[in-house]
């Protein structure tokens, strides 16, 4: 397109002209120039109505002025924060751990012939597929603090969450695709995890409701085609409805839980501390659970994302504080903002390891030199230098997020004569930048050590800024460094395992597809075998 058309130019959506920007220098300078996104942004993906609408406008992705900022400072504190991102390590180490012992009984099927589930050819896997059981889990886990039940590894531990919360709301239907492996049976996380699911599906272009059309095409009628839904909605509207309220009504009874448990601690502590108060030198505090910690909140661990900011809105000011909408609207953002992404991300550098051996074995010979030791925060920021080479080569090549979105607040001067009029709508195409060979030489060829001190200076980029998967400015992606402590986590704990080849299930060349995220259409097939097996069986 950019070749074709310049690094400007105007597409129209609908009534709506869209100004297309692939020029990198105009590219980075509207980024910084520009912090709102288009007003409306949310209503090309769907047509909520009602509470669940007002939600969708709070959250921290679409919101802007003061909303925006309270989001984002939120979202800050918990997953930027190298102590906050710290805390939330153990989760992803468990759900890497289950996750791979899952994998290793891909392998074991694939070992005995093909007599393992489904019961046809068991040697190739859709990758694409699996890995969001994944990615979902850990944005579950790390948004709500409960288990999402994603990861059905054979040992039960995806059903902890137990019936005890099925006082939420009816369970909606499954939407079967990737994240979900029908692993646990009923709980508070199953059903925020069905829930979004269901959202998923629903924000895909070919599942949506009839109206949505009529409400991109038409703007002025937008009043009406919303009244129509919530009137005669037809059944993907009645879906997306139904799951987003699941979600706000299970966000809801993990808030009441919260603030019960905290008051219940309070009370408990009052009491503890009367009574130690008689007792004889120093036995005070010793009730104190775990050095200080008493989970509270019903299963909200006390790390999570969501009991962060009901911790934050305690003694918060006015303007500061989180209403119940912003909380519920952030903490879904968390899951629709992470886990295709990351899934997305992941899938793709294991294809791009695939075809590419010499890569994969500097991935393998580093992911071995870490050997079993625990994975820290400090470890897999700065120890992988190689495994986040071919990450960053792996999203120049496919970014997930492939635009930006920006809506212009004033006249905006492009340069060469251009304008974009206030409040013209803005697609800064990232994509096009990475692949531009002013900036990149071999853009198309996938070579990890432009990311490296040897190969920058022959391979790297004109611009650091030109590679830019996780946005550029102050929207950049809040939960960039938490995206790549997630993908590590599992490279090296599935490179350590297994040997990884692509199946010949896996139709090439790639075909990608644009939905939430740009994603490989035909998934990614991959055959695992044991590493350790095959040492056995050589020596
Ligand atoms: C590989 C994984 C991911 C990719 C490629 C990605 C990419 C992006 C991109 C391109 C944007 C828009 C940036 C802009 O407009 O300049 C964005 C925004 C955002 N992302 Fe991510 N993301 C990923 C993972 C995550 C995760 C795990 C979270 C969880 C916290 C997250 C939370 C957000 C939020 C909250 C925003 C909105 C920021 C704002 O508007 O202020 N993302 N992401």
């Amino acid at each position: 397109m950019a070749e074709k058309y310049g690094g400007v130019y105007k597409i129209w959506f609908g009534v709506n002209p869209w100004i297309v920007v692939s020029d990198p220098v105009r590219l980075r300078k509207l980024a910084y120039k520009c912090v709102g996104k288009p007003a409306r942004m949310s209503e090309y993906g769907h047509v909520l109505t009602g509470v669940n609408y007002e939600i969708e406008q709070a959250n921290a992705f679409v919101a802007s002025g003061e909303v925006w900022r309270r989001g984002r400072r939120v979202f800050e504190a918990s997953v930027i924060h190298p102590a906050s991102l710290a805390a939330h390590l153990p989760a992803i180490n468990r759900c890497a751990n289950r996750f791979v012992a899952r994998l290793a009984q891909r392998a074991a099927a694939a070992t005995a012939g093909g007599s393992g589930r489904g019961g046809d050819d068991e040697s190739g896997f859709d990758f694409f597929a699996e890995v969001g059981a994944y990615t979902m889990a850990v944005v579950g886990e790390v948004a709500y603090g409960v288990d999402f039940g994603t990861i059905d590894d054979g040992s039960g531990a995806g059903a902890q969450e137990a019936a005890s919360a099925a006082g939420a709301a009816g369970a909606t239907g499954s939407s079967g695709s990737s994240g979900s492996s029908g692993s646990s049976g009923s709980s508070v996380g199953r059903q925020l995890q069905d829930a979004a699911m269901t959202s998923f599906k629903c924000l895909q272009v070919e599942n949506a409701t009839k109206y949505l059309p009529l409400r991109v095409m038409f703007p002025a009628a937008r009043p009406l085609v919303r009244w129509l839904a919530s009137r005669f909605p037809d059944r993907a509207q009645r879906e997306h409805m139904a799951a987003r309220t699941q979600i706000a009504q299970v966000s809801r009874l993990l808030m009441e839980r919260w603030a019960a448990s905290k008051k219940e601690a309070a009370a408990a502590a009052a009491a503890e501390a009367a009574g130690a108060g008689k007792t004889v030198d120093g036995a005070k505090g010793s009730g104190n659970k775990a050095g200080g910690f008493k989970e509270v909140g019903g299963g909200i661990s006390s790390s999570s994302f969501m009991a962060a900011m009901m911790e934050g809105r305690r003694g918060a000011s006015q303007e500061e504080r989180l209403s119940d909408t912003e909380v519920i609207a952030q903490s879904f953002l968390f899951v629709l903002a992470g886990f295709e992404t990351t899934a997305d991300t992941l899938a793709l550098t294991a294809f791009l390891l695939a075809t590419h051996p010499e890569a994969a074995a500097k991935v393998v010979a580093e992911v071995d030199a870490v050997g079993e030791q625990e994975l820290t925060a400090e470890l897999l920021a700065e120890g992988l230098p190689y495994t986040e080479a071919v990450l960053k080569e792996a999203m120049r090549l496919y970014p997930p997020v492939p635009y930006l979105l920006r809506e212009a607040r004033e006249d905006l001067d492009l340069g060469g004569g251009m304008v974009a009029p206030r409040h013209a709508y803005l697609v800064l195409y990232v994509h096009a930048m990475h692949l531009n060979p002013d900036m990149w030489p071999h853009p198309e060829a996938f070579l990890p050590q432009r990311f490296l001190p040897e190969g920058a200076a022959a391979l790297g980029p004109a611009d650091p800024g030109a590679w830019a998967p996780f946005g550029i400015g102050a929207r950049m992606c809040v939960g960039h460094k938490l995206a790549m402590m997630v993908a590590k986590t599992l490279l090296v704990r599935m490179y350590q395992r297994f040997n990884v080849a692509l199946d010949p299930k896996q139709p090439l060349p790639l075909r990608m597809k644009a939905g939430l995220s740009r994603v490989p259409l035909d998934g990614i097939w991959l055959s695992l075998s044991e590493r350790e097996a095959k040492k056995q069986a050589a020596a």
